[in-house]
């Protein structure tokens, strides 16, 4: 670990290498074994539609959106550099009212031309809308973990729901691509999601 002024420790380049392999790995060691959540989690169509279907009362709270230095196990998916920033959004689906799904969603500057210029503007409009609307869009595997109360993700979800502090949640991500374009989408599953385990 490097010093720079001030005594403020900074990771070395090869330290940050190091975090990001090891948390990409993480996304792609874990293995969905019998949990509820797993329907959802490998449901390979749109989570708004699977939502809509079982709640009338659907709704998308949007809770954040900015300018962000993305996580480390983000910038390796998005071919970003260490210091770059992307647009990221945050919100929770509500089904019946009932906080359902976090979902992060990231995207580097240079994929929000295009097709994709106007995401920054959708505000309560799901997401998945104009993603699964438009059949040029590929999505790419599913990559799964279990995020415990260190990772932030999970401590983003606790900073609305501080109840959940101690649950480990089940989470999800994928790119999506449209044409060169790219986004990661990032979906945390709260409790109250396996109400509808199964279709
Ligand atoms: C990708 C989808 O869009 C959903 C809605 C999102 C949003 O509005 O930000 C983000 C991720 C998804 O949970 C989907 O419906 O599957």
């Amino acid at each position: 670990m490097g010093v720079v002024a001030q005594n403020v420790p900074v990771a070395t380049l090869t330290e940050m290498r190091q975090l990001k392999q090891s948390s990409g790995r993480a996304w792609q060691r874990a293995v969905v074994g019998q949990t509820p959540f797993r329907s959802w989690l490998q449901e390979r169509g749109s989570l708004t539609a699977r939502l809509k279907k079982h709640y009338p009362a659907f709704s998308v709270e949007l809770l954040a959106q900015a300018w962000r230095k993305p996580h480390v196990d983000e910038q390796a998916m998005l071919r970003l550099h260490a210091m770059s920033r992307a647009w990221v959004r945050e919100v929770m689906l509500r089904g019946n009212g009932q906080p359902r799904v976090f979902a992060h969603s990231v995207i580097a500057r240079q994929d929000l031309r295009g097709p994709w210029c106007r995401l920054r503007a959708i505000g309560r409009v799901p997401l998945g809308a104009a993603l699964f609307a438009n059949p040029k869009v590929t999505r790419g595997p599913l990559q799964f973990r279990k995020l415990y109360a260190q990772h932030p993700l999970h401590q983003a979800v606790c900073r609305y729901h501080p109840q959940l502090q101690q649950h480990p949640l089940w989470a999800r991500r994928s790119l999506f691509r449209l044409h060169h374009h790219l986004l990661l989408v990032t979906e945390v599953f709260l409790p109250a999601c396996v109400d509808h385990p199964h279709d």
